[in-house]
């Protein structure tokens, strides 16, 4: 499989030739899946959801169950108090390794003393906490003018895999860029760093009519998603508690709500789902089955092309900092480390391996930081006035 992965085109070629099967499906943008007889087209049948007859990979169903474990109620402090538990035991150890940004503040400011910090922020788990329905997952008013304080000193951006009119719907700032879809779909600022003939970049507006570069590197699957979006809600129609979302570019199967023995059934749809789509790839989130363009595109590439946007790539006074708490948002964590470029913050309460260089417990840390960093920068620019 050929990946081409500069920002003109970072889609994957075609993993499979146009094939006999290929003509047969009646879902006109999947693949195979369906028998062939010479020169009869035959319908293919769905599977009814609940009928095992595929071996699920390995893997899956232990990933779906580690998957955004049960949040951790605090009651000590690792510097300051013995660990009553084998648990705070192991989060204590596991903070020697991603300690505590509010802890690391001062560190973290010395760092940045001198450079132009930017902040990029995941949504559900970093600016909401958690909830059961995801429809509801709001954010409350004090962390939104905290955000929009941030706004004011640092460019801020959010990255999340939800769709991008869902996050804005969500946060109602027009002071931030938004990625949405796991960063397949920017909107950011006209710059002359991001060409002008670009590919997947076009003109378009904002709420308030300002000219922005629209990047959308899936935009080929819009329709290959919306079909997998509605085959998937056929699909999943009876098993309780199952919801389906559709991000544009990407499509969500929850199962947070579902009984755990029916888990396998929905594994075994998507399963089946994604034998074909070959361009389609599956990634688990928390509780959640993704399913996503196969596509050299991610969190942290958005990082990279967020910062082209905004002017600050080309230069080493530039300090990035991404807080999130999901596996997508590892991409970034990676990108900032490799490049020894800036901060990755993880938001978790329990102990995982991550590539972030911080972490904070949960969102209420997150408000924290983000405001002790509004704080500092406050200070620094009276402190400046006055010299
Ligand atoms: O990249 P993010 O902003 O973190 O978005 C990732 C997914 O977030 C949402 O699902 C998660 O949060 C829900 C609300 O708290 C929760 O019910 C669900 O179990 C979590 O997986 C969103 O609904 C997904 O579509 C996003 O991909």
């Amino acid at each position: 499989m050929e990946l081409k992965s500069n920002h003109a085109s970072p889609v994957l070629t075609d993993p499979t030739p146009l094939n006999k099967s290929r003509l047969v499906n009646r879902l006109p943008y999947a693949q195979s899946g369906g028998s062939f007889s010479s020169g009869k087209c035959v319908t293919i049948s769905r599977k009814k959801p609940g009928k095992l007859d595929d071996v699920l990979p390995n893997g899956w169903l232990d990933a779906m169950r580690s998957s955004s474990p049960p949040r951790k109620k605090f009651i000590i402090d690792c510097n300051v108090d013995v660990p009553s538990d084998d648990s705070d035991n192991a989060y204590c150890s596991w903070m020697l390794n991603y300690p505590s940004a509010l802890k690391s503040f001062e560190q973290i400011a010395r760092n940045a003393k001198s450079k132009k910090i930017a902040i990029f922020l995941d949504y559900d788990g970093t600016l909401s906490p958690i909830v059961d329905d995801p429809d509801r997952a709001f954010m409350s008013n004090a962390m939104r003018s905290t955000v929009r304080n941030v706004s004011k000193y640092f460019p801020t951006a959010i990255i999340t895999g939800r769709s991008r009119d869902k996050v804005y719907e969500l946060v109602g700032l027009t002071e931030l860029c938004y990625a949405g879809s796991h960063g397949m779909d920017i909107l950011s600022p006209v710059s002359d760093s991001v060409s002008d003939d670009h590919p997947n970049c076009i003109k378009s507006t904002d709420q308030e009519g300002k000219v922005l570069n629209l990047f959308q590197p899936a935009r080929e699957f819009i329709p290959m998603i919306d079909e997998v979006f509605r085959t998937l809600v056929e699909n999943t129609n009876g098993i309780k508690g199952a919801k389906v979302e559709n991000h544009k570019f990407c499509a969500s199967v929850h199962y947070r709500n579902v009984d755990e023995k029916s888990w396998p059934t929905i594994a075994q749809c998507v399963h089946d789902i994604l034998k074909d789509y070959p361009r389609l790839l599956l990634t688990h989130g928390r509780k959640v089955l993704e399913i996503r363009p196969v596509i050299d595109w991610n969190k942290g590439k958005a990082v990279e092309f967020l910062l082209e946007s905004l002017g600050l790539s080309e230069s080493d006074d530039v300090l990035p900092i991404y807080i999130g708490d999901d596996k997508s948002d590892e991409d970034a964590f990676k990108v900032l480390r490799e490049g020894n470029r800036g901060y990755g913050i993880l938001v978790s309460s329990v102990p995982k391996e991550s590539s972030a260089h911080y972490s904070l417990k949960d969102t209420s840390e997150v408000k924290k930081f983000l405001k002790a960093l509004v704080g500092w920068k406050k200070k620094l620019e009276v402190g400046r006035r006055s010299i």
